[in-house]
């Protein structure tokens, strides 16, 4: 059965042994997974395929960052792959993006959602300011929003604090992809830009990227109830 939820836990584990027990406890009809560095690193290809023979939708969040070329081809490797979802960083530029998108158009057969991370979660305005970036978190997610959309990507990562002037801005179809999710009694963790479940689709949240709040939880399946019967 498809996913009927916007939910996509992110899968941050060591090893692929983990990130399975953990897949084992989740239902494909209640959430979609997300494959991140840490564990698409130690585990390769073989977990997506895992994954998807499970019944999982799988958003490969390796947030390509690289010249045109080289982002272009890991993105069509992905595709290979039968990924729901890939993204690339929007600070890569026009040209790289648009690479991105005709590299997809090119291909046969089914197309992941292809989006850009815009500014980090974890980052806050200080953070901006010391890698010399003047502006405030708002409004350096809107520059590079309105950068992806042009680019013709189907949308960005972004904080759920930012949802609701990108909704109003980029139409209803344009994905907003928020991870920084946190239940009111959670943790931030190194998360900055945090906001809670509800929230975050009231502001216009597509998907919602959870990870700990899940995965740390004595019962996952039970934390990702509540959340649902949040929402
Ligand atoms: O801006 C971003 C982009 C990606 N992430 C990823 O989402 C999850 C969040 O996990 P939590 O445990 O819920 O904090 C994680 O895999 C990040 O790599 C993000 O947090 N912010």
């Amino acid at each position: 059965m498809p996913c009927q939820t916007p939910i996509i836990v992110a899968l941050d584990f060591p090893d692929a042994a983990s990130a399975m027990a953990m897949a084992e406890r989740l239902d494909p009809a209640r959430c979609r997974v997300k494959v991140g560095k840490e564990l698409f690193t130690a585990a390769g290809p073989a977990i997506v395929e895992s994954l998807q023979q499970k019944g999982f939708d799988v958003f490969l969040d390796l947030k390509f960052h690289d010249i045109p070329n080289t982002a272009a081809g890991a993105v069509r490797s992905a595709a290979e792959l039968g990924v729901w979802m890939v993204n690339v960083h929007a600070s890569g530029g026009r040209r790289m993006m648009e690479a991105c998108r005709e590299v997809l158009a090119r291909r046969a057969g089914s197309q992941p959602l292809l989006t850009a991370v815009t500014v980090l979660t974890s980052l806050e305005q200080e953070d901006l300011q010391e890698v010399g970036l003047d502006i405030e978190p708002m409004v350096q997610v809107q520059r590079l929003a309105r950068l992806v959309q042009d680019c013709g990507l189907d949308g960005v990562v972004c904080s759920a604090r930012e949802a609701k002037a990108l909704r109003s801005t980029l139409g209803d179809d344009f994905k907003l992809v928020t991870p920084g999710i946190r239940p009111a009694d959670a943790s931030g963790d190194d998360q900055k830009r945090i906001v809670t479940p509800a929230q975050a689709l009231e502001n216009g949240s597509s998907y919602l990227v959870i990870g700990r709040p899940i995965t740390s939880a004595d019962d996952p399946a039970q934390a990702l109830d509540t959340i649902l019967d949040s929402i």
